[in-house]
């Protein structure tokens, strides 16, 4: 145990150096300021979908915030919401969490409006709405499949990670993974957990230092998805039943104990570890150094389109 705590420190006193050159200097916020990428507070709670069908013990959860699905703050609850609204219903066994966007992107990752410029008050309860997200998808008691239809950078790769199983359409314009070096930020210790349980350390090690994003065939060679879907074979939302019905032939709480083997561990260290966590995030993501970056990367995106 004691071990745990003096690691997890340790990644945190990593963390912290990345951000601490200058920290908190308003000034820069005052600065910057990029008008084409105002707040994104939602309003309504119409973001996601869930369909669940008692027939077949599948729920469907397709998340549709335009343009691009990114993680803002009511968004990550409302997928929240509907994890363990889909849980309450005993009859549901399994979900398929995809996207419904026309563009068929799956997640952009996390709201950049939420960290660039960000409102200091809300910024906690934001992060608090991350790891929530985290806790509710990866330590589901159902079986979870990520029906990834299109691009999944950072954020957006959490949530497939969070999964139990992973299906991809194999289009190379469809790139996946944790990037979050390329925006001068560091996926916090629980993530980074993730991606090494699933891709092994060094693939893990060289991607988070490159904020590498795998194409399909890529990401399938290095384990990050399981399987991918060509154009022309059976559709995806297919796949992903097909899987789902595998899944449920198992018995529930036999799957269910088998996770907490594997996952338990993390989810009770983050669990034991939110506000110090919260409080490393908000002071990270300040700093003058990260709002610079972050202000260059969202005028990249923004420049890439025109
Ligand atoms: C500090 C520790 C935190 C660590 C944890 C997680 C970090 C993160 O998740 S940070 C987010 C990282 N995300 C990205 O780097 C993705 C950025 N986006 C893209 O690369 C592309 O948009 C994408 C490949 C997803 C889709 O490409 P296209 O299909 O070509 O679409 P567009 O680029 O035109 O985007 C459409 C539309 O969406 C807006 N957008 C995209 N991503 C985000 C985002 N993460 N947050 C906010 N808005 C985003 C983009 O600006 C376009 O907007 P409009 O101009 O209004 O159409």
């Amino acid at each position: 145990m004691s071990v745990h705590v003096s690691q997890s420190a340790h990644k945190i006193q990593l963390w912290r150096r990345l951000g601490s050159v200058q920290y908190r200097d308003s000034s820069l916020l005052q600065r910057q300021h990029l008008s084409s990428f105002s707040s994104k507070a939602d309003r309504n709670d119409d973001l996601v979908t869930l369909e669940a069908s008692p027939d077949t013990g599948v729920a469907t959860l397709r998340m549709h915030r335009s343009p691009a699905n990114s993680l803002s703050m009511e968004m990550m609850q409302s997928i929240s919401g509907a994890i363990r609204k889909a849980e309450s219903d005993r009859k549901i066994q399994s979900l398929i969490l995809t996207s419904s966007l026309p563009s068929g992107i799956f997640s952009a990752g996390l709201e950049l409006t939420e960290l660039y410029q960000p409102d200091l008050a809300r910024l906690p309860k934001f992060w608090e709405s991350f790891q929530q997200l985290y806790l509710d998808l990866y330590g589901s008691r159902l079986s979870t499949i990520a029906s990834i239809g299109g691009p999944a950078p950072a954020a957006g790769c959490m949530l497939s990670l969070s999964c139990d199983y992973r299906i991809m359409t194999d289009n190379p314009k469809c790139t996946i993974g944790l990037n979050e070096s390329q925006l001068g930020i560091v996926a916090p210790p629980w993530l980074a957990q993730q991606y090494i349980d699933v891709i092994g350390n060094r693939n893990a090690e060289l991607a988070l230092l490159l904020g590498t994003l795998f194409t399909p065939q890529q990401a399938l060679t290095v384990g990050l998805v399981d399987e991918l879907v060509c154009s022309g074979d059976s559709s995806i939302d297919e796949m992903a039943q097909r899987k789902a019905a595998e899944f449920i032939r198992i018995p529930p709480k036999a799957r269910v104990a088998a996770k907490e083997l594997t996952r338990g561990t993390q989810i009770a260290k983050l669990s034991g570890n939110r506000e110090e966590d919260t409080e490393f995030f908000c002071s990270f993501v300040t700093t003058d150094t990260v709002q610079k970056t972050l202000g260059s990367y969202l005028e990249m995106l923004a420049k890439r389109k025109k």
